[in-house]
């Protein structure tokens, strides 16, 4: 491992329980605090996890200001529980609706930065299962406490949970086989980040609305690559948050899931001057096992999906170009 990173883990990890909510209060002063939590069919967790935020965090104890849930196409209840359990809802297309729409999870944290208020923003996943308010609280912690810190990753055991089958430390498989080992290849500044893909953060939102937001599932490798870029791996930190418990998508939908992060990853090489030039887009061949036998030698259906990552510019350069000119 570089020395730099072994320094870095050393001065810039923490556990969540060095983040007391009593003491982030007193910390947190003036600033504002958002709650953005991207959803796609979330109605399973969505009403758990706003009520569990805003009653601790909000109600109890006036850490955080704002839970805004940004409802991304869903085609269940999402919206309707959210909302009913305390939190603002907006729609992925209705935000900055005159621009041509995107896809995905980082088309929705985009349009939840620019629909939230707050000074600081933390990001939460909506299938998540038990979260805690020290989940909010702990990513805040070193964003409060050190004036020098810009952003903030959570990380955690992460379970693989199936068919009353858990191995404790199965889960976060794309993270394992994709995104640590592209990390290691071409940033290894960012190789101490213990989970890459972790879709628990917290930023100031001046740097968030200064870097580009990859649509889709590039946007976590995208945004670690890109903050390093712009602030440097001494602004950005991790927090243990003991265990995450998430829905798990299937094989196929993480390879998917994979295509996305690889074409998010080498447009930014590109940038980088790493290579001569990205696609905008690929096709990813899958193979599935056919519900009807196979003809000829092949004995597996072929499923095609177009792969389609494209960088929102950084939020800023959008506000200011709508800003009225004085005079
Ligand atoms: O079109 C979409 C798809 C997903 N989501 C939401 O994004 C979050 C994460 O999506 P999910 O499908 O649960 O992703 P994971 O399987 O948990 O994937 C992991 O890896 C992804 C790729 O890096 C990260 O974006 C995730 O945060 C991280 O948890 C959830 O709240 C989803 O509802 C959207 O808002 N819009
Ligand atoms: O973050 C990841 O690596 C993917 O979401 C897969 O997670 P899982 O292996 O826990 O389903």
């Amino acid at each position: 491992m570089h020395s730099q990173v072994r320094g870095w883990l050393a001065h810039r990890t923490s556990r969540v329980d060095q983040w007391p909510v009593a003491r982030m209060v007193e910390q947190k002063g003036e600033q504002r605090v958002s709650v953005v939590l991207p959803a796609r069919d979330e109605a399973a967790t969505i009403g758990q996890i706003v009520t569990t935020v805003r009653e601790a965090l909000v109600e109890r104890a006036g850490l955080v200001d704002e839970i805004l849930v940004v409802d991304s196409r869903s085609g269940d209840d999402t919206a309707r529980i959210a909302e009913s359990a305390g939190a603002t809802v907006v729609h992925q297309d209705q935000v900055l609706a005159d621009m041509p729409p995107a896809h995905g999870k980082g088309e929705a944290l985009w349009k939840g930065l620019a629909a939230s208020t707050g000074d600081l923003v933390v990001a939460i996943d909506a299938d998540l299962h038990d979260v805690q308010p020290g989940f909010v609280s702990g990513l805040l912690g070193p964003l409060l406490d050190n004036p020098g810190i810009a952003f903030v990753k959570g990380f955690y055991h992460r379970p693989l949970i199936g068919d009353g089958v858990v191995d404790v430390d199965g889960g976060g498989r794309v993270s394992e086989l994709v995104a640590r080992p592209l990390l290691n290849l071409a940033w290894p500044q960012l190789a101490g980040f213990v989970q890459p893909l972790a879709g628990e953060f917290a930023a100031r939102r001046e740097l968030l609305e200064a870097i580009p937001f990859a649509t889709g599932y590039g946007v976590e490798l995208g945004m670690l690559v890109d903050v390093l870029d712009r602030v440097g791996l001494d602004a950005m930190a991790q927090v243990d948050l003991g265990v995450r418990v998430h829905r798990h998508h299937d094989l196929q939908a993480l390879g998917r899931m994979s295509a996305q992060i690889q074409l998010a990853a080498s447009a930014r090489l590109a940038r980088q001057g790493v290579l001569v030039r990205s696609p905008e887009t690929s096709t990813l061949v899958q193979f599935r096992r056919p519900s009807v036998p196979g003809v000829g030698g092949l004995d597996r259906e072929i499923v095609e999906t177009d792969i389609a990552v494209k960088d929102r510019p950084p939020l800023r350069e959008v506000l200011d170009r709508r800003r009225p000119v004085a005079g």
